[in-house]
C-alpha cells in the first residue's frame, strides 16, 4: 500500500495501513503562544515550505546503554549510503555519549554544519542514561539567556527516531526522551526534516524502524522541500506540549536487528529482566533520579568492574595497593611520599559522577556525568557507614589468599586513611564537609583529589589531610582534548581553581600530572607556569596507568572520527626514563621561572616522581611524610594551621635516586609476567 504522509503534517490524521495494524510515527502539532517559536512538520503541498538542502552532509547521532540504538544507527547510516541519491553525500555515525565537543555540534554550530542534517537514533531510560546529560545541555541551552536561543535555524532539518519499550513504559512514558530531544532540537531551531518515529522492542521495532526510513528518505530525497513553519507563540520551558499523533503505515518486510546486542562496554542482556522488572518499580518522574539506581545498567556496569556501589551515588573499591599490601608486597607510591599504608587505606567516593570525560578514565564511560548535581542526596553518615563495611567485606574476603599477612589482616579493619578519588568527582557532592568531618573524626586521614572545574565547591572546602587537584593539560586546547570537560567556561573554571588552591595556604596542595604520551606529556614550560599560578606544596608526575580500555573517542584532534570507542593502548603509558626525563625538565623549568621546588623523592614501581616546594627540606633533609597523629590532634584544637605543622621526616629509601627507589626494603617486590613481557616488547621495538 503507498502511504501518502503529505497530508500528515499540518493536521495529524490517523492513516491506515492494509492491515490496519498499530502505528509508529508520530508528528507533534504545538500550542501557540506567545513566543513566537517556529514548529517545522513534513511538507504540505500548499504550504509555504523551504528546500531541504541535498549536498549537506548528514549525521547520525544515537546514545545507548545495551547496544540496540547503535545497531539501528549503524543501520541507518548502511540503508542511507545505498541509496543512490543519498550515497554521495557524507554520512557520519557519532555516539553522543562520546561526543568530544558538544557545543560545535549543538550549542554554538560550527560553520561547516550549515545545512546539514541532524538523524538521531535514541533508547528512553526511566533511570539515569548517558542520554540525560545531551538532553540537559540542550534544555540548558535554550533557557541560558546569554546565548543564542536558536543556535541550530541554520541546520538543514533534524529528525529523531525513539526506542522504547510499551510493556514496560506505555503510555506518557514511552519513547519519552525521544520526544524531548525531539522538542528541544526544534525550540532551538532546528526545522524538523521529518515527524519523531518510535519502536517498540518488545513489538515491532524494526518494521516501525524500517518504516521510519523509508519515509525519512522520502522526506530527504524530495527536492521540494521538507519543513512547513508553524508561528507557535510562546514556547517557555512548560509551554509546548507534544501531542503525539499516530499515523498507522503499512509495514514492509522485517529487518534483522537484534533486540538487544552484547556489543563490548554494553550491559549483558541476561541482566535486563531484573533490571526492567526495578526500574518499572520507579517510574516516578516528578521525583529526582538516583544517580546509581539499584539494578539500573550502570549500577550494573559499575559493579561488574568491581564497584560496591554506597546508596545511590557513592563508591568503594578495593585498591590493588591494598591487596598487595595485605600480601607484603608493597604499598603504592604514597607510602613512599607521605607514609600511607595501603592496606589501611580505603579508596572511595561520594560522587560517582564527574564534570569531565577524560581520555583515560577508568570508568570506560559508564559512570554518570553531569556539570550540575540533579540527583537524591544521600546523607554522609549513610556513605561513610556503608563505605566502611563494604570496604572491610572486601578485606575480609583476602583471608586464606596465599602470602596474606596476619598482622597486617588485622590491622586492615581498622581504616587510617580515606583515598577520595576512584571516580567521579568527590567535591561534587554537595555535604563533602560533613564527609570529610566524620572521617577526621574517626581519625581517618582524607586525601581529596578533584578535577579544577568546581572552584565554588573548592572554595568552600573546609581543611582536609591533603588536597589534589588533577592537572591534565596545560593549555586550553589540550584541556579539551584530554580532559573532555562538560562545562563550556572550563578553562576559566580551570584557572579560577588553580588561583583558589594559591591562597589555600592552610591546605597541603597537590598537583597531580598523569602523563598519558601522545597527548600531554611534552609541555613542559606550560606546567611549570600553572605551578607558579597556584604555588602547590607538592606536584607528583605520574605516567598513565593502563587499564584494558579507555574512553578516548579518537585520537588528539580527531573531533568526530565515527562512532567506535578507540582506546589509549600501551603505546600511551610512558617507560619510568621517560617520565624521570620529563621530571628532570619540568624541574629545570620551574627554577628558570625563579620557583623554590626541587626533586624529593620516587617511587618507581607506580612510574610516580614528587617534586616538593623547598620548605619541605629543613636541614637537608626532606620531610616530605606526614605526622598524621599531629594532624588530628590540630583539628581537635580548634586552632589554625598549616601544611608545615603536620610534617614527619621521609625514610632514606624513599627519596629520589635512592638504590630502592621508592620500595619499602621490608616488603618483597614481585615482578608480573606481564610486565616483564610488556618491558621487552616496549624495548625491542
Ligand atoms: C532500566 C530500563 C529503563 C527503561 N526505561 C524506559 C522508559 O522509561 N521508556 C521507554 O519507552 N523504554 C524504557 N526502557 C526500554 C529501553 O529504552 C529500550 O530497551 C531500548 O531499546 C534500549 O536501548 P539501548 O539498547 O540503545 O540502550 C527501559 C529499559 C531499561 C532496561
Ligand atoms: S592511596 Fe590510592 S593507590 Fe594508595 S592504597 Fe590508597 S587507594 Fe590504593
Amino acid at each position: 500500500m503507498v502511504v501518502d504522509l503529505t497530508n500528515a503534517a499540518l493536521a495529524p490524521t490517523e492513516l491506515s495501513s492494509s492491515d490496519g495494524s498499530a502505528l509508529a510515527v508520530s508528528t507533534t502539532t504545538t500550542a501557540r503562544k506567545a513566543r513566537g517559536g517556529k514548529v517545522f512538520t513534513r511538507r504540505s503541498k500548499n504550504a509555504n515550505t523551504q528546500p531541504l538542502p541535498t549536498k549537506s552532509d548528514i549525521y547520525i547521532f544515537y546514545s545507548t546503554l545495551t547496544g540496540t540504538s547503535e545497531k539501528y544507527a549503524a543501520h541507518l547510516q548502511a540503508t542511507l549510503s545505498q541509496h543512490s541519491q543519498l550515497s554521495t553525500r557524507g554520512i557520519h555515525t557519532q555516539n553522543l555519549d562520546y561526543l568530544d565537543d558538544i557545543d560545535t555540534y549543538f550549542v554554538a554550530p560550527a560553520r561547516f554544519l550549515e545545512n546539514a542534517v541532524y538523524l538521531f537514533v535514541v533508547p528512553s531510560y526511566v533511570s539515569e542514561s548517558p542520554l540525560d546529560f545531551f538532553t540537559e545541555t540542550l534544555k540548558d541551552t535554550y533557557n541560558d539567556f546569554r546565548i543564542d536561543s536558536r543556535p541550530l535555524r541554520n541546520l538543514g532539518g533534524y529528525a529523531v527516531f525513539g526506542l522504547g519499550d510499551r510493556e514496560g513504559w506505555d503510555g506518557d512514558m514511552y519513547c519519552y526522551q525521544a520526544m524531548e530531544v525531539d522538542k528541544y532540537l526544534g525550540k532551538l531551531g532546528a526545522p524538523r526534516a521529518f515527524p519523531v518515529g518510535t519502536g517498540n522492542v518488545s513489538g515491532k521495532a524494526n518494521d516501525e524502524y524500517e518504516e521510519w526510513i523509508k519515509h525519512l528518505i522520502d522526506a530527504l530525497t524530495d527536492p521540494a522541500g521538507v519543513g512547513e513553519m508553524i508561528d507557535i507563540g510562546d514556547s517557555d520551558d512548560e509551554g509546548v506540549e507534544a501531542e503525539n499523533e499516530e499515523i498507522d503505515i503499512a509495514r514492509p518486510a522485517s529487518l534483522k536487528l537484534s533486540k538487544a546486542t552484547g556489543a563490548k562496554d554494553v550491559i549483558d542482556v541476561e541482566d535486563m529482566g531484573v533490571i526492567i522488572e526495578n526500574s518499572r518499580a520507579s517510574s516516578d518522574l516528578t521525583s529526582r533520579k538516583e544517580m546509581v539506581g539499584k539494578d539500573t545498567p550502570t549500577y550494573n556496569a559499575l559493579t561488574k568492574q568491581g564497584y560496591t556501589i554506597v546508596g545511590s551515588h557513592s563508591g568503594v573499591k578495593i585498591c590493588r595497593w591494598t591487596k598487595s599490601a595485605l600480601r607484603g608486597r608493597g604499598s603504592c607510591y604514597k607510602f613512599a611520599f607521605y607514609g600511607i599504608k595501603s592496606h589501611l587505606c580505603m579508596e572511595t567516593t561520594p560522587s560517582l559522577s564527574c564534570s569531565n570525560k577524560c581520555v583515560f578514565c577508568w570508568r570506560h564511560g559508564t559512570n554518570p556525568v553531569g556539570t550540575t548535581w540533579r540527583w537524591q542526596v544521600d546523607p554522609p553518615d549513610l556513605i561513610l557507614k556503608g563505605a566502611l563495611e563494604a570496604h572491610y567485606r572486601k578485606i575480609k574476603q583476602m583471608r586464606g589468599v596465599p602470602g596474606v599477612q596476619a598482622a597486617r589482616f588485622a590491622e586492615a579493619f581498622t581504616v587510617r586513611h580515606c583515598a577520595l578519588s576512584l571516580v567521579g568527582e568527590p567535591i561534587f557532592y554537595p555535604h563533602i564537609n560533613e564527609f570529610v568531618g566524620m572521617l577526621h573524626e574517626r581519625n581517618i586521614s582524607s586525601f581529596l583529589v578533584c578535577n579544577a572545574q568546581h572552584p565554588e565547591q573548592l572554595k568552600a572546602l573546609d581543611q582536609v589531610t591533603q588536597l589534589y587537584v588533577s592537572i591534565d593539560a596545560s593549555d586550553k586546547e589540550s584541556l579539551r582534548r584530554i580532559d573532555r570537560p562538560l562545562h563550556r567556561d572550563f578553562w576559566e573554571r580551570f584557572n579560577q581553581c588553580l588561583d583558589i588552591l594559591r591562597i589555600k595556604t592552610r591546605q597541603r596542595t597537590v598537583f597531580r600530572l598523569t602523563l598519558v604520551k601522545g597527548f600531554n606529556a611534552s609541555e613542559v614550560l606550560g606546567y611549570a607556569k600553572l605551578v607558579a599560578q597556584a604555588l602547590p606544596c607538592f606536584i607528583e608526575i605520574k605516567g598513565v596507568t593502563y587499564c584494558g580500555t579507555s574512553s578516548a573517542t579518537s585520537g588528539p584532534n580527531g573531533a568526530f572520527k565515527g562512532a567506535s570507542k578507540d582506546s589509549l593502548t600501551m603505546a600511551n603509558v610512558p617507560f619510568y626514563e621517560e617520565v624521570r626525563d620529563f621530571v628532570l625538565q619540568l624541574d629545570a623549568s620551574l627554577k628558570d621561572l625563579g620557583l623554590d621546588y626541587d626533586i624529593a623523592a620516587e617511587h618507581a614501581h607506580s612510574c610516580c616522581i614528587l617534586i616538593a616546594q623547598k620548605r619541605f627540606k629543613i636541614d637537608g633533609e626532606w620531610y616530605t611524610h606526614i605526622n598524621y597523629n599531629r594532624f588530628f590532634e590540630l583539628l581537635r584544637q580548634g586552632i589554625e594551621f598549616g601544611p608545615m605543622d603536620y610534617i614527619a621526616k621521609s625514610p632514606s629509601w624513599a627519596l629520589f635516586g635512592s638504590e630502592q627507589a621508592g620500595f619499602n626494603p621490608e616488603d618483597e617486590r614481585v615482578v608480573s609476567k606481564k610486565s616483564k613481557a610488556y618491558k621487552s616488547e616496549q624495548l625491542a621495538i
